[in-house]
C-alpha cells in the first residue's frame, strides 16, 4: 500500500508574514492524519531558511522548485542542490511545465536535474506533462512517455526508489479545468506501466502525485483512483484551510 503524499508548490507566491501564518495554520491543522499521509511545502529558495526554522520537528517537509545541475561556481541565479540541502529541504520539483515552456528546459536537462538532486540525497519530483494540443492530437502517451523515459534512462535502478513522479496536464495548471478522475488515472497507469518496463518492484511503489487545478472539492475523487497516489497542488497550497481539506481527502 503507497503512502499518500501532498505537496504544496507555492510557485513564485509568498512573503514572510505571509508564510509563517500559512505554515502555521498547515501545522496546526496537521495534527491527526501523519499516520495516513506525507506532506510538504516547496517554496521559492529565499524561503527555505523560514521552513527550516518553522517546520523543523513538524510532519511537513519541505523543498524547492527546481535546481542547477552545477554544484558551484559561475551560474548567477542558479540554486545548488546542497544548498537545499543546507536549508533541511527534502524535496525538490524538477521539470515543472511552467520551468519547460519558460526556460527552455528539455527533457534531458530534467532528467539530469533529477540526478543531481538524487545524488545530493533529495527526492526528486519529476513533472510529466501534455499540452493541450498534444492531447487534442492524441499524443498525450508519446510525450509523457518521452519525458519520463529520459530520466528513467540515466536515473541508477538502485535510486529509481527515491522519486516521486507528478503528472500535470498542462492545460489543467491554474486554469480551473481539471483532467477527469478518469483521464488523470489512466495517465497514471501509463506511467506506472513505463517504470515497470525498468523495474516492476519500484512501479509497484513510486508515488505518482496528479497535479492540476487539485482543489478540496475534486481531490476526494481524484485521490480514491488506484494510481493516484497525492497531489501536487498550487492554487490551493496557498490557503492553511484548501490545502489541509485536500491532505485530509
Ligand atoms: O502547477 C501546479 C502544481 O505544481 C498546479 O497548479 P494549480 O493547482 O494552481 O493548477
Amino acid at each position: 500500500m503507497r503512502r499518500k503524499l501532498v505537496i504544496g508548490n507555492w510557485k513564485m507566491n509568498g512573503n514572510r508574514a505571509a508564510n509563517a501564518a500559512l505554515l502555521a495554520g498547515i501545522v496546526s491543522g496537521l495534527k491527526d492524519v501523519n499516520d495516513r499521509a506525507d506532506c510538504a511545502v516547496c517554496v521559492p529558495a529565499p524561503y527555505l531558511a523560514q521552513c527550516e526554522q518553522e517546520l523543523n520537528a513538524t510532519a511537513v517537509a519541505w523543498g524547492g522548485q527546481d535546481l542547477s545541475i552545477h554544484a558551484s561556481g559561475a551560474y548567477t541565479g542558479e540554486v545548488a542542490a546542497s544548498m537545499l540541502t543546507d536549508f533541511g529541504s527534502k524535496y525538490v520539483l524538477v521539470g515543472h511545465s511552467e520551468r519547460r515552456a519558460y526556460h527552455g528546459e528539455t527533457n534531458e536537462l530534467v532528467a539530469q536535474k533529477a540526478v543531481v538532486a538524487l545524488a545530493a540525497g533529495l527526492v526528486p519530483v519529476i513533472c510529466v506533462g501534455e499540452t493541450l494540443e498534444d492531447r487534442e492530437a492524441g499524443n498525450t502517451e508519446t510525450v509523457i512517455c518521452a519525458q519520463l523515459q529520459a530520466a528513467l534512462e540515466v536515473i541508477p535502478a538502485e535510486q529509481l526508489s527515491n522519486v516521486v513522479l507528478a503528472y500535470e496536464p498542462v492545460w489543467a495548471i491554474g486554469t480551473g479545468k481539471t483532467a477527469t478522475p478518469q483521464m488523470a488515472q489512466e495517465a497514471h497507469y501509463f506511467l506506472r506501466g513505463c517504470v515497470a518496463r525498468k523495474s516492476e518492484q519500484v512501479a509497484a511503489r513510486i508515488q505518482i502525485l496528479y497535479g492540476g487545478s487539485m482543489k478540496p472539492d475534486n481531490a476526494v475523487e481524484l485521490l480514491a483512483q488506484a494510481d493516484i497516489d497525492g497531489g501536487l497542488i498550487g492554487g490551493a497550497a496557498l490557503k492553511a484551510a484548501d490545502f489541509l481539506a485536500i491532505i485530509h481527502a
